[in-house]
């Protein structure tokens, strides 16, 4: 067994107790001493308790390799995707899946079902599976999978890891390509080569750490417009991005590296509503594209199309919302309105949410964070999204 696969269970627990009972963790653990050793032990991490060491991208990657089926997805699929952005390819992309996955059983399950759809609707409609690890949240809250995979507080971050990585090959496997949102700015390097489609999230849009992450990233990027509906901060992210940039990284074997980038012409803006309101009706698109298009190349996939999310700001949070604003799109699209690239939706086989809790506590396959579309509902929806694409063709 590698070093990195022994856990250290309870450690961060015990210290959070001692600091409860007044006492210093700090002045029993290794990299305190560490730090004394150097003379920088009273100045330096006094907030920190346990830097507790992760296995390396190459070790990751290594222990769940993509195989070759895999990896043809991956790049089939970015590169359809990019033809949809760029109005090459007539589909609809659509993201949809559960809004976080906590349970990789019910994951797998869904994404066999989406894969079976898939099969008779993907002459109309490009499917790329949500498959969200990574939760960025209004204040705290359960930060997904890979941060706390037992949903217990335990951030056991290893296991964490390990698993997104088996629900990543497991939904290849099933024939569809995956969507994420990059949250960590190291964490793309242990699942990036899975990834199909990247977000980078409403709480992150103006972030320079994201837009440089984007710039090196494999895959078309999605930059949502902020909390508070400015989308200018996206369009900016969008230029930025498009950028070479230098900034701290890892590289595969886990040290830290200046990280070179070239930039990435292939992200776009993702209109997800706001604390205002919604943003997906035909005048909100037309102004966003307008003012893309005063920003960025014409020819650039964000000036030619965005993706609207139904869920979040643009459904107030509620499946019932988030279906009807589906439907609406779909009669748009069917009417013939341009610069839709693609839509997102949550959904997961159960509908609704249910609170955070212990694994064995919750209902299968419901979502412990937004509240999701029923696999039925889903299933409705999309065949009415391929339908209206089919109209629109006509
Ligand atoms: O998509 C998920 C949530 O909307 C996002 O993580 C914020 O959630 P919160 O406001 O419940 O923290
Ligand atoms: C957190 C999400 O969205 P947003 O950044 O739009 O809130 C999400 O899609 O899971």
């Amino acid at each position: 067994m590698e070093s990195w696969q022994e856990s250290k269970p309870g450690e961060a627990q015990a210290a959070q107790e001692a600091i409860h009972q007044g006492r210093n963790p700090l002045v029993e653990s290794e990299f305190t001493r560490w730090e004394d050793e150097v003379g920088v032990g009273r100045i330096v991490n006094r907030r920190v308790i346990e830097l507790d060491p992760l296995p390396t991208p190459a070790q990751v990657l290594t222990e769940y390799p993509l195989d070759k089926a895999a990896q043809d997805l991956v790049l089939s699929s970015r590169e359809d995707i990019r033809s949809v952005l760029l109005g090459r390819d007539d589909r609809l992309l659509v993201i949809v899946g559960p809004c976080s996955i906590h349970d990789p059983q019910a994951a797998v399950d869904y994404a066999h079902r989406l894969a079976e759809l898939n099969s008779k609707l993907n002459d109309r409609l490009l499917l790329v599976m949500r498959a969200y690890f990574e939760k960025p949240r209004t204040t705290v809250g359960w930060k997904g999978l890979i941060n706390d995979p037992d949903v217990d507080g335990s951030h056991n971050i290893k296991k964490g890891l390990l698993l997104a990585r088996r629900v990543l090959l497991a939904i290849l496997g099933a024939g569809l390509p995956v969507a994420t949102e990059f949250l960590e700015p190291t964490s793309p390097q242990f699942i990036s080569d899975a990834i199909s489609w990247g977000a980078i999230g409403a709480r992150n849009t103006e972030s320079q750490v994201h837009r440089q992450l984007a710039s090196g990233l494999s895959m078309p990027i999605g930059f949502k417009n902020a909390t508070d509906g400015d989308i200018g901060v996206a369009i900016d992210s969008c230029y930025t991005a498009a950028q070479p940039h230098t900034f701290f990284g890892i590289n595969h074997e886990g040290r830290a590296s200046a990280v070179q980038t070239l930039g990435n012409p292939e992200c776009h803006l993702v209109l997800r509503g706001s604390s205002h309101g919604p943003n997906c009706d035909v005048e909100s698109v037309r102004i966003a594209l307008e003012q893309a298009r005063k920003k960025l190349p014409r020819a650039s996939a964000a000036a030619r199309g965005l993706v609207i999310d139904a869920s979040h700001g643009n459904s107030g949070k509620d499946e019932g919302r988030q279906a009807q604003v589906i439907e609406e799109l779909s009669a748009r699209i069917a009417a013939g309105e341009r610069g839709i690239s693609g839509v997102m939706m949550e959904s997961f086989i159960v509908g609704g949410a249910q609170p955070t809790a212990p694994l064995d506590q919750l209902a299968y396959g419901q979502s412990i964070t937004d509240r999701c579309i029923s696999w039925p509902r889903t299933a409705e929806l999309l065949s009415l999204l391929a339908q209206a694409v089919e109209e629109r063709r006509s």
